[in-house]
């Protein structure tokens, strides 16, 4: 047992409100924090029957009905105090000999429950941060081919990597753009800075917005709470913006604004907010082309254009698709825990020929389909040849069935569509047998107006 000075200084000194009642309810002890939080003094209170000074609060009736009160919100008779209180009734010997009130001031857990909020909200971004933030995964060591072409490209790369300039890689969709993207930041002094990618094209125009730049609590319908933007993630690092001759007008502006002075403020915000993040766009599309048709900023086009690296499409580098085959087969043979050493000469021939319209990405899926299904170390033309020939709708089989490109196209696409569905993941299987970027097949849809609904 406690000695009773030892009880009698924990009482005095705990936060929460403390009073004590005889088994008649005549109050017999209040301690400090009562008094303060109340506004009552200790002698006009133990003066006092709780029955009279507070017959509906939480003491009186655990007092009454011999059973604890949780949680009771209340006004403390004879002051103005609302009070959130747990009340029992103390028993000896069977008997019920007083009972024990203990309450906190309401406006103290109303600031409680607010910090607890401002703690959630900080622990919450902090954590959607750490979840977005991602490192380079690739360096130049990884982009393979010795044709004069990529050499150039790699070059201007590795130059591009020692300044903080602003790229534009140029090229086919699946020419290794993004692989571009990640080997600069990997060789430039921002490589242990977040590396932040964003894809202008797969995030509908009315979230780019807020995706880019962040937005506060009640900006608009839904911004439920402050949101941090890609920029503000990608501080001290590099952003990637790929599909960049998507982003709308509106947009440009903005994104021009960051450029020239390094700072803007969130949607919604008052406060500018400045950051030190190297860019690097990519687009598939020709850029030049959109700025004469007025739907790309020119001011902006030469803002990005600082260093532009035009990666070449497979076809004209043939001469790279060997090196290129030989290192995807290694990288296939850790995925898919196969043993294959290369490719027959009539395959490698075939490979050559090929026209690559899907470009390095296509090439990384006809292995990984052929090798998928393979039981032999060597890939032989019979294997490879079912998935280089393009597989034409039977209705466009004969030369009197010619049709243009771009419905061939759109054809392809909505087939795709139809046999693998429309969701996201439909999506991404159509796009990864159409050999495009997932970017690229969002794009697709959009410029043929395929009603992605009625497939
Ligand atoms: N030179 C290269 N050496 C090795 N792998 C490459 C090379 N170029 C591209 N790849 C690989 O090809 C695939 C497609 O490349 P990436 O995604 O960088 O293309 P992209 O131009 O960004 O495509 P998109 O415009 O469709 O987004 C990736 O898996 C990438 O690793």
């Amino acid at each position: 047992m406690l000695p009773i000075e030892m009880i009698s200084a924990i009482l005095d000194s705990v936060q929460e409100a403390i009073e004590v009642t005889d088994r008649d309810g005549n109050i017999i002890y209040v301690n400090p924090a009562f008094c303060r939080i109340t506004g009552l003094s200790f002698e006009e209170r133990t003066r006092q029957n709780i029955f009279q000074a507070s017959p509906d609060g939480a003491l009186a009736l655990a007092l009454k009905t011999g059973v604890p009160v949780k949680g009771y919100r209340t006004r403390v008779g004879g002051s103005n105090a609302e009070v959130i209180s747990n009340a029992v009734p103390i028993i000896i010997d069977h008997q019920i000999v007083g009972a024990v009130v203990i309450f906190q001031h309401i406006t103290d857990i109303i600031k409680l429950i607010e910090e607890l909020k401002k703690s959630t909200s900080i622990i919450q971004n902090l954590s959607d941060k750490y979840g977005q933030v991602t490192k380079s995964k690739y360096d130049f060591e990884q982009i393979i081919g010795r044709s004069q072409a990529i050499k150039e490209c790699i070059m201007t790369g590795q130059m591009a990597a020692k300044s903080s300039s602003t790229v534009l890689l140029l090229g086919e969709s699946g020419t290794g753009k993004e692989l571009f993207a990640h080997a600069i930041h990997h060789a430039s002094s921002r490589k242990d800075g977040p590396f932040i990618v964003i894809n202008c094209a797969a995030i509908p125009e009315t979230l780019l917005e807020s995706e880019l730049f962040g937005h506060v609590r009640g900006a608009f319908t839904g911004a439920i709470k402050d949101k941090i933007g890609k920029f503000e993630l990608a501080n001290s690092g590099t952003l990637f913006l790929d599909e960049i001759g998507d982003m709308n007008p509106l947009l440009q502006a903005k994104l021009l604004r960051v450029l020239q002075e390094r700072e803007f403020e969130r949607i919604g915000g008052t406060r500018p907010v400045s950051v030190d993040v190297r860019v690097i766009a990519a687009t598939n599309r020709n850029l030049k082309q959109l700025v004469r048709e007025g739907l790309f900023r020119e001011d902006l086009y030469y803002r990005l254009n600082v260093v532009e690296i035009n990666l070449p499409p497979l076809r004209e580098r043939i001469e790279d698709i060997m090196d290129l085959a030989n290192y995807m087969i290694v990288r296939l043979n850790r995925k898919l825990g196969k043993k294959v050493i290369g490719l027959s000469r009539e395959a490698m021939t075939a490979l050559h020929h090929y026209h690559w319209p899907g470009n390095i990405r296509e090439l990384e899926n006809v292995l990984e389909r052929v090798m998928v299904s393979l039981d032999t170390d060597i890939i032989t033309y019979k294997e490879l040849a079912p998935h280089l020939s393009v597989n034409y709708p039977e209705a466009v089989n004969t030369e009197a069935d010619l049709m243009p490109l771009d419905k061939m196209e759109q054809m392809m696409i909505e087939r795709a569509l139809k046999k693998y569905g429309t969701g996201v993941e439909g999506k991404r299987e159509a796009a990864r047998h159409l050999n495009i970027s997932l970017a690229t097949l969002y794009n697709k849809i959009k410029k043929h107006n395929i009603n992605i609904s009625n497939n």
